[in-house]
């Protein structure tokens, strides 16, 4: 990270950021965030309209001003994953030796970020500007652009545009809504049951990959690009809308009698999520037992379904329900046992062990 300096008028940006005529939205870029060969251009209003800098624009350079680059870390200096061709899906990454659940696979910097309403604030020519400004000023641009594309019009849609569409993912930073795209976690297929999560980091512009479960050699690492826990025609609905394809993974994969007893599970997790929140609103001691009955029923159905990495929350709630309706020594049992799950996992999360 280059700290202000005299010589440099733009600071924190290295360059003289790059403007549409309007000065509507600019491309601000410091060329060497998180190291020489990374970088990161943001897509942003520098002005409400009026010419004052608005407090997005404002946010960033303080917070890039005070950024300094990631230590080294053990995964980055030997990953326990490869970059390979996957049937049916491009490239995707695929571990090279065994990560354990919770331990942390990648952790990768945004390289591009862009007021997630700009294409719909500008006119089309000066988006595709913004968005070329933004990655060929970037020290690796070839890294950006050689991700996956996935117009079904290629020869007339930019590469520029078709990547940062086909890769990024919605990311909120001072409670405004960005794409950003990071160029490493950009290689990760998405799966309907995946092996890891992302985490993004809002004020170090960072996100971390950690496994969802045990992850063998050999096995493709997964996350999921679509909220958690919906049933196949919900999730594909969103895949195809904002990610244009058509889910090849597993679960999408199986025969229809195993799609369907996911489906069943996941409809009834939801169904009996309202009718626990609807028993707790009523709140009297026998309507409290029933949603502490139901929601045991939820964590069942969570578990077979292998929705959560963890599932000491879970039990929590559980615990909480029956102490609520009146028997506590089941609660503490209950909230105990989550404690104890909880523990396991963070030390496995936080664990220094990282692969
Ligand atoms: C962010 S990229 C993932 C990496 C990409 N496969 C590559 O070659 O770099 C997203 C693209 O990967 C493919 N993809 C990802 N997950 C998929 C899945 N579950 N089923 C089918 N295609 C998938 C789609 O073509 C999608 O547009």
């Amino acid at each position: 990270m280059t700290a202000a300096s005299n010589s440099n008028p733009w600071a924190p940006w290295t360059s003289r950021p790059f403007c549409t005529e309007d000065t509507r939205y600019c491309v601000f870029t410091n060329a060497g965030f998180q190291g020489p060969n990374r970088g990161l251009s943001i897509i942003d209003a520098p002005t409400d309209g009026t010419g004052n800098v608005t407090t997005a624009a404002a946010f960033f350079a303080e917070l890039l001003s005070s950024l300094h680059p990631a230590p080294e870390t053990a995964e980055e200096k030997s990953p326990p994953y490869q970059v390979r061709d996957i049937p049916g899906k491009g490239k995707g990454i695929v571990a090279t030796r065994k990560i354990s659940r919770g331990q942390v696979i990648m952790v990768d910097y945004a390289a591009v970020m862009a007021d997630a309403r700009f294409p719909s604030r500008v006119k089309r020519e000066q988006g595709r500007q913004l968005l070329e400004e933004a990655i060929e000023r970037l020290p690796d641009a070839k890294e950006v652009l050689n991700l996956a594309r996935s117009s079904s019009d290629p020869d007339n849609v930019p590469v520029t545009e078709d990547v940062v569409k086909t890769n990024s993912f919605s990311v909120n930073i001072a409670g405004k809504e960005y794409m950003a795209l990071f160029p490493r976690i950009a290689r990760i297929n998405h799966a309907c049951k995946p092996s890891a999560l992302t985490h993004f980091n809002s004020t170090a512009f960072s996100n971390t990959v950690t496994a969802f479960h045990d992850i063998l050699p050999g096995k493709e690492i997964t996350i999921s690009y679509s909220p958690f826990g919906l049933p196949s025609p919900a999730r594909h609905k969103i895949l195809l809308a904002k990610w244009g394809f058509t889910c090849t993974c597993a679960l999408c994969s199986s025969p229809p009698h195993a799609l369907a007893a996911s489906d069943a599970r996941r409809n009834k997790i939801e169904a009996l999520g309202k009718e626990v929140v609807g028993l707790v609103e009523i709140g009297g001691t026998a309507d409290l037992k029933k949603a502490a009955e139901l929601y045991a029923e939820v964590v069942d159905a969570v578990k077979a379904e292998g929705l959560v990495p963890h599932l000491g929350g879970h039990y929590d709630v559980l615990g909480r329900l029956w102490a609520a309706a009146g028997e506590v020594e089941k609660g503490k049992g209950w909230i105990l046992k989550g404690r104890k799950e909880e523990e396991g996992y963070e030390r496995s999360a936080a664990g220094g062990e990282r692969v």
